[in-house]
């Protein structure tokens, strides 16, 4: 409510920049970049280095106070800061959901995702951008982007001699470790070991096993690209940033060459000139709902939707990709063991993290170690799935999650799963493909560009990815019957759903109905915008990330990722950034200095 984000903004001394400008952008500049993300503000800043005029457009709105306290994320899910999206899934999938399917998350305010995620830096495996560039993208092969990873990066970690080298010690995004490991974390490090894998850095390029997570937060704040990059460049006179400012259309002349944007902003639409180039930064979804609206994807797609075709490229919107996941498998612990809710409703806590920024409040809400292993067939030392562990179970919040309607399983399969651990401490295993081979689809809902399109994440429809969720959920299984989480007291209550309960109790048959029931986004929507070359159809931009077949337009966002990454998916978006960064500048003739 606006009276406690008021209270908030009084008690926060770190609250979000406001962005707020009495002014309306001039008629042109150089360079428009739509949507501020994780992409989008970094791109913006970088740009603004250089002495070209930078027009940054923002559907939503400043981002509220609460968002920068990290154990406050949950209550962001499914308020205004989130387009929530409900997903588009076939009648035999997700029945264990309200009306029978689930929302996707994606943060609609300043610094988009990186203002409601759940600020895990995750740096994913050498192989995912070695197998970009071979699939016909030079210059997105690993040893190439590494030095883009650490440029945004300022890691506050001790010296580690091994791994060293790949962080970044001067980027403007604060990256540490977990500020505090609970007992229900230590137990699960120690199940990974007892189950013969090693415990390992998360920037290990090769990195498999159980992960000693990093997190965007700097003394108790989340750090988003927004606050990291834009906000001690606000008084920059090249820099123009208007938040509240939907891009509806991208304009066009005669010749393909995309010359500036329609937006709309305080009950009018409104056109903007681009001088040299107009860059989607609107991320997987949206990235492909302004190209269709602008009349660029599918043609018989925008025949049916009676849009005019200005250029056809079958690709937008295709190749959706998505970690497709099990968010709850939760099992009790011994109390103590694990974050409570409780911790959070304790107004020592709350005085705590007020006064010195410490405390349940200061901490990344949720996941605070995750596990990369690899459970399918292939020749490749390459982790498949990941088993992170969630440190307060859906069960223990279901009062806050309930409150801010993020919670958006049905009554009956939150009683069957989550009733038997009520007033427990719980911990919970979230399964999950990190790079599924079902592809997915943003589709257009309407020629509205208020209305959201549609979204059908395709989870599933490779049999593969059933069979390898199934072994991930008995994956998270023999982690849960380890010595060492059996010590923490884990164990699995849950009753079985309603429709699976003629397979037998936990065989294979009763997981693949589990399975079928729960599957749900992990919100990382990307490759809707796919890199690759013109000779593949489902090809949108180019390794330069230009829209082939058009001028001055590019993505640049998580929509453009050949293939998901392993592993979630904020620092690889904030890598593509900063290379379109300096690929822009080189091809306009600004100065650029080779990251090291
Ligand atoms: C709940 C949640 C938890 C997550 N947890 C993690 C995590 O812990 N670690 C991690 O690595 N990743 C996480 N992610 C994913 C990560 O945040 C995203 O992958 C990342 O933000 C994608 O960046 P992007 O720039 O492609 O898009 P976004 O960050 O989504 O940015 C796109 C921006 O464009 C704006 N926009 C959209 N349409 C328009 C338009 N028409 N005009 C103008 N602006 C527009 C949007 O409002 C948004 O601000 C999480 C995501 C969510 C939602």
């Amino acid at each position: 409510s606006p009276v406690i984000r008021l209270m908030l903004m009084q008690i926060l001394a770190d609250a979000p920049y406001q962005f707020n400008h009495r002014t309306l952008p001039e008629p042109q500049y150089d360079f428009i970049v739509v949507g501020a993300g994780a992409a989008g503000s970094i791109l913006a800043a970088r740009l603004a280095e250089t002495d070209a005029r930078v027009l940054l457009l923002e559907a939503g709105g400043p981002a509220p106070p609460e968002t920068s306290v990290p154990g406050l994320m949950p209550l962001t899910l499914g308020a205004d800061v989130d387009y929530h999206i409900k997903l588009n899934t076939p009648p035999h999938l997700q029945q264990g959901f309200q009306d029978n399917s689930s929302f996707l998350n994606i943060g609609r305010t300043m610094g988009g995702g990186t203002t409601i995620n759940a600020m895990i830096y995750c740096r994913c495996h050498k192989l995912d951008f070695d197998s970009w560039a071979n699939q016909g993208n030079p210059g997105w092969d690993f040893e190439s982007v590494l030095p883009y990873f650490k440029k945004s990066e300022r890691y506050t970690g001790i010296v580690n001699p091994n791994t060293e080298k790949y962080h970044g010690r001067d980027g403007p995004i604060s990256v540490g470790p977990v500020s505090f490991n609970s007992t229900a974390t230590e137990a699960f490090l120690k199940a990974g070991r007892e189950l013969g894998y090693d415990v390992v850095e998360e920037v290990a390029p090769t990195r498999s096993g159980f992960v000693l997570q990093l997190n965007s937060i700097e003394n108790g704040v989340r750090q988003t690209t927004s606050e990291s990059f834009l906000r001690p460049i606000v008084n920059k006179s090249n820099l123009f940033v208007l938040s509240g400012a939907p891009v509806t259309k991208i304009l066009f002349d005669d010749n393909k060459r995309a010359i500036g944007v329609e937006y709309f902003f305080n009950k009018k639409h409104r056109q903007v000139r681009a001088r040299k180039e107009v860059i989607l930064a609107a991320g997987a979804v949206f990235s492909p709902q302004i190209l269709m609206l602008s009349g660029v994807g599918p043609a018989r797609h925008l025949q049916e939707m009676g849009i005019k075709v200005l250029h056809k490229l079958e690709g937008v919107g295709r190749n959706y990709q998505d970690h497709a996941a099990i968010y709850n498998l939760p099992f009790a612990v011994t109390d103590g063991v694990t974050n409570s809710i409780f911790d959070f409703l304790s107004p020592k806590n709350l005085v705590d993290y007020i006064k010195q920024k410490s405390g349940p409040w200061a901490r990344p809400f949720g996941v605070e170690s995750p596990s990369y292993v690899k459970l399918g067939d292939g020749p490749l030392d390459w982790p498949d799935v990941s088993v992170p562990l969630m440190n307060t179970a859906r069960s223990n919040l279901g009062l806050i999650v309930a409150v801010s309607d993020g919670d958006d399983l049905s009554l009956e399969t939150f009683d069957r799963l989550l009733g038997p651990l009520k007033g427990r401490d719980t911990i919970a295993f979230v399964p999950m493909l990190l790079r599924p081979k079902s592809r997915g689809r943003v589709t257009l809902k309407s020629t509205s560009p208020f209305v959201q399109p549609n979204v059908d994440p395709g989870f599933l429809s490779h049999p593969d990815d059933e069979e390898l969720l199934i072994r991930a959920i008995r994956f998270s299984f023999s982690i849960a019957n380890t010595n060492a989480m059996k010590a923490i007291g884990a164990k699995w209550l849950s009753k079985p759903l309603r429709g699976c309960e003629q397979h037998p109790d936990t065989s294979k048959s009763y997981w693949r109905c589990f399975t079928r029931q729960l599957v749900s986004s992990f919100y990382h929507p990307s490759s809707t915008c796919k890199m690759a070359p013109s000779s593949d159809p489902m090809a949108v931009v180019s390794p330069e990330l230009k829209v082939h077949g058009l001028k001055s337009l590019r993505v640049v966002d998580a929509s453009i990722m050949p293939q998901i990454v392993s592993g979630n998916t904020a620092a690889p978006t904030f890598m593509i950034a900063e290379k379109a960064a300096d690929l822009i500048k080189r091809d306009w003739g600004y100065p650029v200095y080779p990251p090291s």
